[in-house]
């Protein structure tokens, strides 16, 4: 359903390191990239071919394993991070199911988690969801270096990482059921700072552009959607666009995704390099976690309003 249109979503390569040395010409290229891609649809493509087929594979088989459990054990998942854990029957969802994990390149995320699920333990469904995340989270460290620096602060990424928390959303997706597309998730923005975004096989992920209209993001074993949230909209004080997308089911396939989210504990403040005259300070610092529950403050039905205001200037 994505139209013909001459938008094309940027794509940057970073699986060799050797070619993106801060300071080469690659580098640099790179940089002008994402902030395009930040600044233009809220989001940019990275390819990271660091991840062998079989991490993939068993990534998705924990996935479907997981699902295959009955709601009364998925719904079992709670959190100190706020926002939703477990989302699907128990909000009368029919097209599609979430679950999310804490920390999950950790062994201690990932053994919580799946003491809940498996009381009995789980380790291959622990080692897969860790075996994918690691280096999702190694491209996430790459691609955010390159991402400050083009907005001129990079300085800030070191003590950006340190304050930030990863949950990995695990996306399950039914088959549409007639012969035409169906909405599996409608049109929003993300509370996460960034989520990096991997489609297993199945189309569907579509990103609305300034001119309303809405391009495919197709699946790629070795690609991985950056989107900006809506605390990085109010971080980089208004410059990159939080991405808005959906997803559209269309082929008649179950649907897998997988959601890597990045939280900031403490407050984000809005960096002075982001502020000058064409872009006063329109943003008060964010207290991320508060975002996160005032959003979903009303029973965690999907939000309609965004708390985050920008302020008139
Ligand atoms: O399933 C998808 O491709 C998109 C999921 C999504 O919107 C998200 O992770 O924020
Ligand atoms: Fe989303």
């Amino acid at each position: 359903m994505g139209s013909q249109t001459d938008h094309k979503i940027p794509t940057v390569d970073f699986s060799n390191e050797e070619n993106l040395k801060p300071g080469s010409d690659s580098w640099a290229l790179a940089c002008k990239q994402v902030r395009y891609g930040l600044e233009e649809y809220g989001c940019f493509q990275a390819v990271y071919d660091k991840i062998p087929t079989q991490v993939y594979d068993s990534a998705f088989l924990a996935a479907q394993e997981l699902f295959d459990l009955p709601t009364e054990t998925k719904i079992q998942k709670t959190s100190e991070i706020p926002g939703p854990n477990y989302v699907g029957q128990n909000f009368n969802l029919s097209v599609y199911e979430s679950l999310v994990l804490d920390e999950p390149s950790t062994f201690e995320g990932t053994e919580s988690f799946t003491k809940i699920m498996w009381p009995k333990g789980n380790d291959n469904f622990r080692e897969s969801v860790r075996s994918f995340s690691k280096p999702v989270e190694e491209l996430y460290q790459r691609a955010t270096r390159i991402v400050f620096d083009s907005f001129g602060v990079g300085r800030l990424h070191e003590s950006n990482m340190e304050s930030t928390v990863f949950r990995l959303r695990l996306f399950r997706y039914n088959a549409p059921q007639a012969n035409q597309a169906e909405e599996g998730l409608p049109t929003h923005t993300d509370v996460s700072f960034i989520t990096v975004l991997h489609q297993h096989q199945v189309k569907g992920l579509q990103v609305k552009t300034k001119d309303d209209q809405y391009i495919d993001v197709k699946p790629n074993l070795s690609s991985f959607l950056f989107m900006a949230g809506d605390p990085f909209l109010a971080w980089s004080n208004g410059r990159a666009r939080a991405c808005v997308h959906r997803v559209m089911l269309e082929e008649r396939k179950v649907r897998y995704s997988f959601g890597f989210n990045s939280f900031i504990k403490g407050l984000l403040h809005v960096p002075q390099e982001m502020v000058d005259e064409k872009y006063p300070l329109r943003y008060e610092p964010i207290d991320h976690y508060k975002f996160v529950n005032d959003v979903f403050a009303d029973g965690g039905k999907r939000y309609s309003t965004n708390p985050i205001k920008a302020t008139d200037v």
